[in-house]
């Protein structure tokens, strides 16, 4: 499906990865809406893009505030042509650390967020998108989600992160199949370490320690480059129901040394 001219919302694209997408696609042509939690970040990035992008206030588990920001796609847009979920929360913390057993709460909300918050988005998303006049290869809209290399390789600390991206590269597949018939795409996106603010909330020993085991390129992942692929999924339509590793080739080690 060719950007320009689409519709498309961004979870989490207030910052890092989804801002990126916001940025990247609005200079190709689409008109972005950017739904995140984080008002004061989503109010400025759109400032800055001009007429191509709106912000609405979204929290991604919950289904009336989504179903709003749907509903502004709609209105201001005129229809949904793309999803890509970037919302999403870190957390590092051992199964059985000296404090006592992993909070049941922190992992909880983990997967509320990641994992959940991406299901309640491409559910709504495709039942509007369902809408669209099919192009030429039937196509009526694509999802893009965001999962990780923690998905595969977890480290020490990442029980409820890689549990909640797993969910998402378990259910690439069978919603993928599921949106066949509405003539919705559906890939994941699995990236190793990039440089975003969730990235630099790791504690320093840890990023240092990340980075040396980055083969090639031996650095930290550009924003543009996951925006480069997301483009990449959106435009070419044999993609469908896979997981894309965007990693330099990283496999993450077990514990942080
Ligand atoms: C973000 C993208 O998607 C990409 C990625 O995913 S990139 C990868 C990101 N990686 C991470 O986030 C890794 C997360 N993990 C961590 O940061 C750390 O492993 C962690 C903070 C969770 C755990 O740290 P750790 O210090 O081992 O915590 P904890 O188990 O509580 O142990 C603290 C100390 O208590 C000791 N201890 C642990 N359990 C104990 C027990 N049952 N009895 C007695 N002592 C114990 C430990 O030996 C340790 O002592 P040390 O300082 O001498 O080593
Ligand atoms: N940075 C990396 O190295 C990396 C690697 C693998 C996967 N990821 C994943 O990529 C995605 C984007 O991460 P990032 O690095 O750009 O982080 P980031 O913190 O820069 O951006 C995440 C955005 O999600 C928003 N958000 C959080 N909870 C939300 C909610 N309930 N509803 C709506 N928005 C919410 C935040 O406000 C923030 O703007 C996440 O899913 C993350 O797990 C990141």
């Amino acid at each position: 499906m060719e950007l320009s001219g689409k519709s498309v919302m961004v979870t989490g694209g207030a910052s890092g990865l989804g801002a990126a997408c916001v940025r990247l696609f609005s200079q190709s042509g689409a008109r972005v809406l950017i739904a995140d939690i984080n008002s004061e970040g989503g109010q400025k990035l759109a400032q800055e893009i001009g007429a191509a992008a709106r912000f609405v206030q979204t929290n991604v588990v919950d289904e009336a505030s989504v179903q709003a920001a749907l509903k502004e796609a709609q209105e201001a847009f005129g229809a949904l042509h793309v999803l890509v979920n970037c919302a999403g929360i870190g957390l590092a913390e051992r199964t059985l650390g000296k404090h006592g057993p992993h909070s049941l709460e922190a992992f909880t909300r983990v997967i509320q967020v990641n994992l959940i918050g991406t299901f309640n988005a491409l559910r709504l998303a495709a039942q509007l998108m369902s809408n669209n006049e099919p192009n030429t290869e039937g196509e009526r809209g694509v999802i893009i989600n965001t999962a990780s290399v923690a998905a595969f390789d977890g480290q020490i600390g990442q029980a409820a992160y890689s549990a909640s991206k797993g969910g998402i590269v378990g259910m690439t597949l069978p919603v993928a199949r599921d949106l066949a018939r509405n003539g919705i795409r559906v890939v994941t996106i699995a990236p190793g370490i990039f440089d975003t603010p969730l990235m630099a909330a790791l504690p320093e020993p840890a990023r240092v320690s990340l980075l040396q085991q980055a083969p090639f390129p031996p650095r930290l992942g550009k924003p543009e480059e996951y925006a480069l692929l997301a483009r990449h999924i959106v435009e070419n339509p044999m993609l469908n129901g896979e997981v894309i590793r965007l990693d330099g080739a990283i496999r993450l080690p077990y514990l942080i040394r």
